[in-house]
């Protein structure tokens, strides 16, 4: 395997402390759907309180490691921790915020963006599930932290594509998780709710949470990410962005030559 050991990743960011346990380790998790093999003997570790990058070509199981990471895939074999948890218990303790490529959504529903975050709160809320003030308070805090305070009593179906995703990243903000995993979160989204959606990530990063972000956009990476994870079915390099986008790599996990800039030659 040509991968750059997790634990020399990130020149901008010194790594975190030894002793506190990874947000996300992978250990050999190998996935398969049928006939498909969409993860092969994936193994890495993620500190807390970084951005990283997953990159990899359409069809390179990005989704799946997500998914297979929330325990909603079941893995063929291999092991994976949250926080030292094992899925299903971070899940319950609602350690980790998913926000998938697309949400299974009825967006003609009506339910307002702050009834979206709130639902973040339903597992600290009794069966009635009847908000209290800290509910509302924390509530208002992530509509805030993710610039949407002044959309909150919008219907969800009425906003933006990056607007959405900026209110899926608030409910796992009030929900209380450390750890995000989130898949193509600029895609279908337009230059300023990128910029908008890169400053909440990266204020996130700075107030601990650790972030796993798919993408198909090499030239954002460097920019956003401390670490880059290159994927193709197997892990192909993990590392400091300069380290792993290089067009060996690229080539390796892409199939054509491709430059960070983000353009194929
Ligand atoms: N539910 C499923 N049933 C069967 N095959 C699947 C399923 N989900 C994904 N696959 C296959 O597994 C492989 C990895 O898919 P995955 O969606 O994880 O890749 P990806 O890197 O996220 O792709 P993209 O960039 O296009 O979103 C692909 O070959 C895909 O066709």
């Amino acid at each position: 395997m040509n991968a750059v050991e997790t634990e020399t990743a990130g020149a901008a960011r010194p790594a975190p402390e030894a002793t506190a346990p990874p947000a996300v380790r992978a250990e050999g998790v190998t996935v398969r759907y049928g006939d498909v093999l969409a993860l092969e003997d994936v193994s890495l570790s993620v500190g807390q309180g970084r951005i990283c990058g997953l990159l990899g070509a359409n069809g390179s199981g990005k989704s799946t490691l997500f998914t297979a990471i929330m325990g909603l895939t079941a893995a063929e074999s291999g092991s994976v921790c949250i926080l030292g948890a094992d899925p299903a218990a971070a899940r319950k303790r609602g350690l980790v915020g998913y926000v998938p490529q697309s949400e299974q959504v009825d967006w003609a529903f009506p339910v307002r963006v702050a009834d979206v975050v709130m639902m973040g709160r339903y597992g600290r809320m009794g069966p009635a599930r009847r908000p209290r003030r800290a509910d509302r308070a924390a509530v208002e805090q992530a509509l805030e932290r993710t610039g949407l305070s002044d959309l909150a009593h919008r219907q969800i179906g009425a906003l933006s594509g990056g607007q959405r995703k900026r209110a899926f990243v608030a409910r796992g903000l009030a929900q209380g998780a450390r750890v995000f995993l989130l898949d193509e979160p600029f895609a279908g989204v337009d230059k300023r709710s990128e910029a908008t959606i890169t400053e909440v990530l990266s204020g996130m990063r700075d107030e601990g949470h650790t972030l796993l972000v798919s993408t198909h956009d090499l030239a954002g990476v460097p920019g956003l990410c401390d670490e880059a994870v290159l994927l193709q079915r197997r892990l192909v390099a993990h590392g400091p962005p300069a380290e792993v986008l290089t067009p060996q790599r690229l080539l390796e996990a892409f199939g054509i030559a491709a430059h960070p800039e983000g353009t194929a030659a």
